[in-house]
């Protein structure tokens, strides 16, 4: 475990934006003494000033111009859609010499924000915490992007606040996290979406039904309760506002569509073929052991189905997720340095399946000859493209329209599943630390 630096008392920290990762944040660096400014929209002035009355080193202000003129590391916690014009209102007032940096999650437009925005005397180093507001910050990564430095010791100022998160510092240029995140996040959660919408076509609750009960159909009901239960626009910002993250999501929806299309014309061996092609490219040559055990994964079932009266399943989410890394040329453990916990969970699950051989033969053989899941991977097909579309048309509203249909229809099971969610995460988290010690981390891990 790296050095704890203590809290300076001269040094002040401003967050811009107290939803739930601005709060998250608040609470964690006020708990380690910093002094933070904070504000949201002048509206919850009065609510926020009641929910923080309690906490030490928190003070909360109108607006962001009180924030900025009198803190010394800034960090913008905004939806990603609105960070210019934030910036724009609150960034003229930045102190002197200050340091500026955001939290959201596609980065090009929010270093477009600052530039754009922010006088020339102002450091930009900005932060990207890679995990929701509920999970513990220790050993998650934190990705640091110190693109304008004015000052020599700006970086270390940032780095100092920044170690009471615990979390593995990983140091990349704007450029290098859009690349990255958008293999780890962006076409995750479009898999994720995806089955949300397909259940809700389809009028299913899968918790409801033997089909999708045990093993990784827990992950697959957990994961996208999870992503339901939360805010649309923290998806919609890192899927639209990143190319990179369009062009994955693309080749997502044409993996699944084609997949579909063998399955429809029953041709075992181009289907084999391909399935088998795509899992040399991303799992050959790994002897590692599973991410995912049967034994933890039963642990999180909302359905409590016994393991003898499961039904098996094509899976075309999974086979489809790693024929898409396989078309990008995409080895998903290259990218651990910045995977989230739901990356993480995604890629056990297609591990799973794929170096277990016996499961991948029977779900092979399940998706082609077995007519009983069609038309739950028709809905999956019609999803997966309805949500390309919705990214590639870059509408944040008919992106809200879209999301908002499966959320109503899973929200009263979302206090069920986030907490079961949680005790998954937090159980599988402890084992996928082992394997991301093995793969290693680009700055030899915590500060
Ligand atoms: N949630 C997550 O899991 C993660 C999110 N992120 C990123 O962090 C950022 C924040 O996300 P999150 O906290 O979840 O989202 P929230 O919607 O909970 O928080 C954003 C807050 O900023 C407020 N805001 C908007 N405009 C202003 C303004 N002019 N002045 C002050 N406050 C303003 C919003 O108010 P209002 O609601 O009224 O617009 C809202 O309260 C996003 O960019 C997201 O992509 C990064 C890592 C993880
Ligand atoms: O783990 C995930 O993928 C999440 O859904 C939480 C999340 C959302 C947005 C981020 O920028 C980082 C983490």
């Amino acid at each position: 475990m790296g050095e704890i630096h203590l809290a300076e008392p001269d040094v002040a920290i401003g967050i811009i934006g107290m939803g739930d990762m601005g709060k998250m944040y608040a609470r964690r660096l006020a708990a380690a003494g910093w002094r933070v400014n904070a504000c949201d929209r002048a509206d919850k002035f009065e609510s926020l000033k009641e929910e923080f009355a309690e906490i030490k080193n928190v003070h909360i202000y109108t607006n962001g111009h009180f924030v900025s003129r009198q803190s010394d590391y800034i960090i913008y916690s905004v939806e990603a859609e609105l960070i210019d014009t934030v910036v724009g209102l609150y960034g003229p007032s930045t102190k002197l010499n200050a340091i500026v940096g955001g939290q959201t999650s596609c980065k090009a437009p929010e270093i477009a924000a600052f530039e754009k925005h922010l006088p020339k005397d102002v450091s930009i180093i900005s932060c990207h915490s890679l995990h929701g507001p509920n999970v513990n910050p220790r050993g998650q990564p934190l990705v640091i992007i110190p693109h304008r430095t004015s000052t020599p010791s700006a970086l270390d100022l940032v780095t100092r606040i920044l170690s009471c998160f615990d979390s593995a510092f990983v140091t990349l240029t704007a450029a290098e996290h859009d690349r990255i995140t958008a293999d780890t996040q962006a076409v995750t959660h479009a898999a994720f979406l995806s089955m949300g919408s397909a259940w809700t076509a389809n009028h299913q609750f899968p918790w409801e039904s033997k089909r999708w009960s045990g093993g990784i159909e827990n992950v697959k009901i957990n994961v996208t309760l999870r992503i339901y239960s939360n805010k649309w626009h923290v998806y919609a910002g890192l899927a639209i506002l990143n190319p990179a993250a369009q062009k994955q999501i693309k080749q997502y929806a044409d993996s699944v569509t084609e997949l579909f299309k063998l399955i429809l014309v029953k041709d075992r061996e181009e289907f084999t073929r391909r399935i088998r092609e795509a899992g040399e490219f991303v799992f050959g040559g790994r002897e590692e052991g599973l991410l995912l055990r049967d034994d933890i994964l039963d642990q999180f079932s909302l359905s409590g189905v016994p393991k003898a009266q499961r039904k098996p399943n094509s899976h075309l989410s999974l086979l489809a997720m790693v024929d898409c890394w396989h078309r990008c040329g995409i080895v998903p453990y290259d990218h651990m340095i910045c995977s989230t916990p739901l990356f993480r969970l995604w890629l056990g699950a297609t591990e799973y399946l794929f170096r277990q051989p016996e499961l991948l033969d029977d779900c092979i053989r399940f998706a082609l000859d077995d007519e009983s899941f069609r038309s739950d991977d028709l809905e999956f097909t019609f999803a997966a493209r309805g949500w390309s579309d919705a990214v590639s048309n870059g509408d944040f509203n008919a992106y809200r329209l879209r999301f908002e249909k499966p959320q109503s229809y899973f929200a009263p099971r979302f206090p069920d599943a986030i907490k079961l969610g949680n005790e998954m995460v937090a159980k599988i988290l402890r084992k996928t630390e082992e394997m991301e010690s093995r793969v290693g981390s680009r700055d030899g891990g915590r500060p």
